[in-house]
């Protein structure tokens, strides 16, 4: 069984080689690429210079990128090695691809590299684990970890649980739904009462419209404040979200509950210190927006490979019946192997998170080629995820290459790297997989699905990955759970 994806097919050969069928890629392919070097070395470095690709003046190769994700940057990797540039509107972005130039950025041994998410996104993760670094990051990372585990997780999963469920009883049968959109509704669902004890229909619902603003604003070309906009919406919407968790984390902190903003209102630090009340803000508002395009982006690619392949969709849904009405807990989520294998898998092939923005606070190097101070880049663990050298047959969708007996992930410890690495490795690794596979065992047990042999997504990669034409499923009431539709 292989599926071939947008970027799986253009793995194998250049993007726009890939998409020629289309009259937009024929355009790109004939675009001229205007080649050159990023900047030159420092006499007597011993350091080699960066070449990429400048693109179209202002728009650079902007639009490659959102039409081609991690292909074009693997194209990238093919025309100029593993350290190359490409403009993208009126900005030069590093491109650093393969498992070593990888490794050495988020390695980060010289501390040349910070967080440069805040001049890609904006505002919105201020204060958030992904706008800090040094000591600052370290100390509230620390003190943030124990919200992250096991006994807190089993907290939050059984809300989530609760309002999966709830969620999908609305899910309509035997006619079109676009899953991008309703997976979307779903995650915002199953958000509220786990991450801030505020029940979806009762003020989590405009939450998720104010976290969403945020979202919509980070990939906004526009970035001014003016009534209209997507900037401007997004400014009152965190304004919004501040102001009610404000009033929320001093309840928060009293009360004895197992939600997320409780777990974190209580903690306490070595020292007997606790975060105050802005800094639990300020992370509270980076968790909402973290946990929750990431987790949509991983079900929508699980939802559609388990779609195409209908026999790695029954394995898993047999695992999931087999707990019959037992309620699902950690334990149950650690035991459905064959969805782990999945959603591993479709992460694999559609990285929710396929770059890491790093910036560089001095001149340094990587891979010997010189990187000037205050140069952008972006860490792409996505291509890794799709390369030959590393990947036997990379764009077959094929789950058992991360069972123990065969462990393909194990070739590098970066080949696979959907939750990044180093200091800001994803520090919700676990309850995104128990969310994704809890949201998945829900829909495996209520319905069953499939998509045409003809059918392939085409992936875009306007913010996260997401396919073009949102995902139209028709669902069908899952067989052998007689009563449920
Ligand atoms: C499938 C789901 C998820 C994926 C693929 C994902 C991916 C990532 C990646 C790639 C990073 C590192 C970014 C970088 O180094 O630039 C990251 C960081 C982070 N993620 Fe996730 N994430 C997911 C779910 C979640 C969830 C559910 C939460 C919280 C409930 C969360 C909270 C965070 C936080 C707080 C950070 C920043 C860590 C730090 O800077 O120290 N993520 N995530």
């Amino acid at each position: 069984m292989t599926t071939r994806t947008e970027p799986d097919r253009a793995a194998s050969s250049p993007p726009a080689e890939a998409g020629a069928a289309h009259w937009l890629d024929a355009l790109l392919d004939r675009m001229p690429r205007r080649p050159g070097e990023l900047a030159a070395p420092p006499p007597g470095s011993g350091l080699g210079p960066v070449h990429g690709d400048r693109g179209l003046p202002v728009v650079g190769m902007g639009v490659h990128m959102i039409r081609h994700g991690p292909a074009f940057q693997l194209q990238l990797l093919r025309r100029h090695g593993p350290v190359s540039w490409w403009q993208v509107f009126g900005r030069r972005v590093v491109a650093v691809c393969g498992p070593e130039a990888v490794q050495e950025v988020l390695a980060n041994r010289d501390k040349a590299f910070v967080t440069g998410w805040p001049d890609v996104v904006g505002p919105w993760f201020d204060g958030g684990l992904l706008a800090m670094d040094g000591p600052g990051h370290l100390a509230d990372r620390r003190l943030l970890q124990a919200a992250y585990g096991e006994p807190a997780l089993e907290g939050y999963l059984r809300r989530m649980v609760e309002d999966v469920t709830a969620g999908l009883a609305d899910w309509p049968t035997g006619r079109p739904v676009r899953a991008v959109g309703a997976i979307r509704e779903l995650s915002g669902q199953m958000t509220t009462r786990a991450l801030l004890g505020v029940p979806y229909d009762a003020g989590g619902r405009q939450v998720m419209r104010d976290v969403e603003a945020c979202i919509r604003a980070e990939s906004a070309l526009l970035r001014l404040a003016l009534p209209g906009t997507a900037w401007h919406r997004a400014g009152r919407a965190r304004r919004r979200l501040a102001a009610r968790l404000a009033r929320a984390v001093p309840q928060a902190r009293v009360r004895a509950d197992d939600d997320f903003l409780s777990v974190v209102g209580r903690l306490v630090g070595p020292d007997g210190g606790r975060l105050t009340l802005p800094q639990v803000v300020d992370h509270m508002i980076f968790t909402l927006i973290a946990s929750h395009d990431t987790t949509t982006a991983a079900t929508v690619a699980a939802v559609y490979f388990l779609g195409k392949h209908p026999g790695w969709q029954r394995r898993a849904r047999a695992e999931s019946n087999a707990r019959g009405d037992a309620p699902l807990d950690v334990a149950g989520l650690h035991r459905l192997e064959t969805l782990e294998l999945v959603v591993k898998e479709s992460v694999r092939l559609v990285s929710p998170s396929p770059i890491l923005m790093r910036r560089a606070v001095r001149d340094t190097d990587v891979l010997g080629h010189h990187v000037p101070a205050g140069q952008l880049v972006s860490v792409c663990t996505g291509v890794n995820q799709l390369l030959p050298e590393l990947w036997p047959d990379p764009h077959r969708f094929d789950p058992e290459r991360f069972a123990e007996a065969r462990g393909e992930d194990r070739v590098h410890r970066l080949a696979w790297a959907p939750f990044g690495a180093g200091q800001h490795k994803c520090v919700g690794m676990h309850f995104g997989m128990l969310k994704v596979k809890a949201t998945l065992d829900a829909l495996l047990r209520r319905f069953e699905w499939s998509f045409p042999a003809s059918y392939t997504a085409r992936w875009r990669f306007t913010s996260l990955p997401a396919p073009a034409d949102g995902l139209p499923v028709v669902l069908r009431p899952a067989p052998g759970r007689p009563g449920v539709s």
